[in-house]
This record gives structure tokens, sequence and C-alpha cells, in this order.
């Protein structure tokens, strides 16, 4: 084991910060020296089992692996990539300040430019109705179909902006079950409805079918002549799109160093700026592209992004902790944990090395979540009194948007603040005794009911504060956490922007489609792969 990893799991062994409760008792300080913040945006990690001792091996351990370098050459536009043998430029979609960002020896910020005044164009075009649909009418409806980074990211910021969405109506097709799609476009009227075809490769076999059966409803209403009104499309392979019969000025290109989990700064993002204006779109890329200047700028112990991977990795490979939950008290948020479970596990979910050998530590942990306060009337009973631990980031606003309904707002911060002092402090078999007696209840009520009623306390939670969810903020936070999925990449020494492991999956789906089409026999599956087709079969009308 690398000496330093060493140091810090003696560390945490014998920390007194892994008894929160105690922690804060002997510390009045120590919210103010471990919170960090970055404009409004406030971080609040003292409720997590930290202190000077961790926090400096933690620092010592980032300098050894070399996480700074690593920035620099993501931000440069080296090929960190390397499995697939290319740059990690996400940051460049968001380089507001337009500084040459070189790739092959050339500079993409002249390409990222266009494309963005582009989509411009068309989607204030959309917005304002003078881009129409075959038969004279505006658009009322958008409907974008893709899945995975070309569906999660825009699906989630648009309804996370709600407040700032004055555009048509958004809808987001992505599973190939049928359902999906049908149950979208039943009462959608052709001829004021947009279709985005959103792929970067345009062959994901679910795209590609539901755009198929988008295609028919058009066609079949108002011609195949209204198809090319009614399509638009967003992908790196444009030779594709074309053979799919997409006119070139409908067509939004990207670049094979965006990763699709990184892509809702690119062309990808095309609904939610038809949805929200090309000028709030913009304030979504500036908030991105503060977090970047940011992380690359501040130093490691005030670098939110920094913090947060350093945090989460002390987490996840020296304390153990398999899994987190990302807890938005932020209804428009309810899609969040989605978004951060594909860029999260798709990117960190890796057990080979950077150098092609088997990983010797844990790498990305299981990540999941909902609102609160919903999540309290649910899986909060096990976050509190469930044998394992799970660390959670809990995140709220100061201000919402419904002035006229504060006092609710007033109850989602209490409910907030209210679970992580819960968490950290707990309640003892004494306190919970106490409790019982005070309200009438015998010793021997007391004794029997009171362990039911003990809290361990001291689980780890962090939380983020903000003014509110502005397209700024969201941008702000979508890239906090994407660098922090690059901090813990580097620390766990794996490469966090390939996916290889989504393929098997996909070429045995690619293999079954003629065996569950009665076409082909089962022979050569495992016995329950043919036992569950033919069960299919049978039951098949
Ligand atoms: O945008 P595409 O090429 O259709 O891919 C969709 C998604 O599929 C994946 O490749 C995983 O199956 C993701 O990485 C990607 O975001």
């Amino acid at each position: 084991m690398n000496a330093l990893l060493k140091s810090l799991t003696e560390a945490a062994k014998n920390s007194a910060a892994t008894d929160l409760r105690a922690a804060f008792a002997a510390d009045p300080d120590r919210f103010a020296k471990f919170s960090i913040s970055f404009e409004d945006l406030l971080m609040d990690f003292s409720k997590t089992a930290i202190n000077d001792e961790i926090l400096s091996l933690l620092v010592k351990l980032a300098a050894e692996t070399g996480v700074e370098d690593k920035r620099a050459a993501m931000f440069s536009g080296e090929k960190i990539n390397i499995t697939e043998d290319r740059a990690v430029l996400h940051t460049a979609l968001r380089n507001r300040s337009n500084t040459p960002v070189m790739v092959d020896g050339a500079d993409v910020m002249p390409d990222v430019n266009a494309v963005l005044a582009a989509m411009g164009t068309f989607a204030e075009g959309i917005r304002s109705g003078t881009i129409k649909g075959a038969t004279g009418k505006a658009f009322t409806d958008v409907v974008n179909i893709g899945i995975g980074g070309s569906d999660l990211g825009p699906a989630m910021t648009t309804l996370a902006l709600a407040p700032f969405h004055d555009g048509p109506k958004l809808h987001y097709v992505s599973n190939v079950d049928g359902a999906h799609i049908a149950d979208t476009i039943k009462d959608l009227d052709p001829a004021t409805t947009l279709f985005i075809v959103a792929s970067k490769t345009f062959t994901t076999i679910e795209t590609m079918t539901n755009a198929k059966t988008a295609r028919t409803f058009i066609a079949d209403a108002l011609g195949e002549e209204a198809v090319g009104h009614h399509f638009c499309a967003v992908s790196t392979a444009l030779d594709k799109v074309a053979a799919f019969g997409i006119e070139e000025e409908r067509v939004f290109g990207f670049w094979d160093w965006v990763g699709g989990r990184y892509s809702i700064w690119s062309a990808i993002g095309l609904p939610l700026m038809i949805a929200i204006g090309a000028d709030d779109f913009g304030r979504f890329l500036d908030g991105a592209h503060a977090m970047d200047n940011h992380f690359r700028e501040a130093p490691v112990t005030g670098n939110l992004p920094f913090m947060l991977g350093l945090l989460g990795y002390y987490q996840r490979v020296v304390l153990g902790y398999p899994s987190r939950a990302v807890i938005p008290y932020d209804q428009r948020m309810s899609r969040f944990a989605a978004y951060l479970q594909q860029l999260d596990m798709e990117s960190n979910g890796k057990s080979v090395t950077i150098e092609s050998e088997d990983v010797t530590t844990p790498t990305g942990p299981i990540v999941w979540g909902e609102p609160g306060t919903n999540g309290q009337h649910a899986f909060f009973q096990l976050l509190h009194q469930g044998t394992n631990i799970i660390p959670i980031e809990f995140m709220i606003a100061a201000n919402g948007f419904e002035p006229e309904l504060r006092h609710q707002h007033q109850l989602l911060m209490a409910n907030c603040l209210a679970q992580s002092e819960a968490l950290m402090k707990g309640r003892t078999l004494d306190e919970a005794k106490a409790q019982l007696l005070a309200k009438g209840a015998d010793e021997a009520t007391a004794a029997k009911i009171g362990p039911h009623r003990v809290f361990s306390g001291n689980r780890p939670s962090i939380t983020f504060v903000y003014d509110s969810l502005t397209p700024y903020a969201l941008g702000r936070m979508i890239a906090l956490y994407e660098h922090r999925v690059f901090v813990e990449g580097v620390l766990f020494g794996i490469n966090s922007f390939d996916q290889w492991g989504v393929e098997l999956g996909k070429e045995l789906a690619t293999g079954l489609l003629p065996v569950v089409s009665g076409k082909e026999s089962a022979d050569g599956h495992d016995s329950s792969t043919a036992g569950l087709v033919s069960v299919l079969l049978k039951a098949a009308k």
C-alpha cells in the first residue's frame, strides 16, 4: 500500500473527528474551518470525518498523484483519454474567455463559437415562430430523441430551470421501449412538433429506432416532404445524419473530444437553449466557465472540486463506503442524481488503471439520490439507522422562485438542515429513554423501546448552499461535479473518459434480437437465457 494511503488509514482510525459530535463540541470553529466558498456557493464539509491531519495528508496525496499536472493536461487539450486517443475538452465548449484551445495543432474555439451561434439562430427562430413547420404553423412542442448523455443533460437541466422556460414545450424520449415515444407523441400535433435527433455517434439503436418511429409519425400525418421541416439533428457523425435525410443546415455538430456525459455544453444543449433562450443558455455556460477558472486557479484547500474529490476519495477508499447519496432539497433537481449516475459511474466505474493493470483500491462509488423532502419519507430510515454508512451530499438554495410560498421554502430549508444535524448528532440511549420518560412512559417501556429510538449519529454529510438555482448556478454546480469526478479518477489512477463497460451488453442484445423475434434458435446461449427466451416467446401474442 502506498505510504500516504497507509498514513491516511492510520489517521482515520485515530481521528477524533470520526466522533463528529465530540469534534463539534470541542471546536466551536469547526464550521468555519471546514467550509469553503466560491461566489455565493458554499460547501460545508465540517460534518464529515475530517481533521487537520487528514486534510493535510489528502492534500499531499493529491500532490503526489499529480492531480494538478493532469488538470493542466486536460485543459490544454492533451489526449488524456488514452484508450480512445482523444482529448477531453468539454471545458472548451464553455470557454467564455475565448482563449485558443489547441487540438492537433488547431484552435477549436472558432468551430465552437460557430456552432453556438448557429444553435442560437435556430433556437431563437423556433422560439419566435419565424422557423415554422411544413404547414406554416409555429412549433409548440419540441421532442428530443436521445439517450444517456444525449438525453440526461438536457432533460435534467430543462426541469431544473423551469422558472426560466419561456419557449415551446419540451419532451424527452430515450427508452427503446415503444411506450416512451407512444406516450409522448399521443397528444402532440404533428404540424406543430419539432423532433431533435441527438446522438453523438448516430448509431445508438434506441435513438435510431425512436427517430424512425417519429419520422413515420410526421410522414403519415403531413407527407414525406414535411419530414425535413420537422427534424433537426445533433451529432459528431455528420455523414450518418445526412444518410438519415436531415438537411445540412439543420445539423448541429460537435467533436470527438466531447464525451457523451460531458456534452450538455455542446449542441446537445440545443433543447435547453430552445426552452430558456440563447442568453440564459449563455449564462449557463458562464457559470460552468467560472467553476473551470476556480478549479484551475484556487489553492487546493479552498478549491471546491478539488476538496469534493479528495473527500469523495477519502470516503470511498480510506473509509470504504461503497455508495453516496446526492439529495437536492429542490424538486426541480429531481433528475440531478440520475444525471450524476452517468457522469460519475460511467466515468469512474472502472477496474483497470491507466497503466492497464488491475486496480488495487476501490474506484467510483454507487451514486444515487432523490430530492428532499421526499426521500425523508422513503429511504432516510436506512440512512439514519441502517447498518451501512452512506455519505450524503445535500444541496439547498437560500431562495426559491415562489416568493408567495416563502413559508414552504422555510420548511424545505429547515428539513435539509435538520437531516444533516440528525445524521451527525444522532440520539443516545440515555436521551431516547429520557424522552420516553418525559412523555409519560414507565421505566420498563423506556428500556424496551429506547434502543429502537437510538440514532448512532456520526453519519457524514456535505451541504451545498447557494443563492438560487439560476442558469449560472446550475452550470457552476454541474461543472463542480464534473471536476470532482476528474479529481477522483486521477486519484484512483484510472481513465475516467472511456466507457467500454457498456459495450458487451450492446453486442449481446444485437445477437439476441433475432432470437427473441423467433427467427433464430437460442442454441448456444446459457440455459437461463434460453429458458427466458422460451417463456417470452410462448407468452408473446
Ligand atoms: O450520443 P450517443 O452516441 O447516441 O450515445 C448515447 C450514450 O450511450 C453511451 O455510449 C453508453 O451506452 C453513453 O456514453 C452515451 O452518452
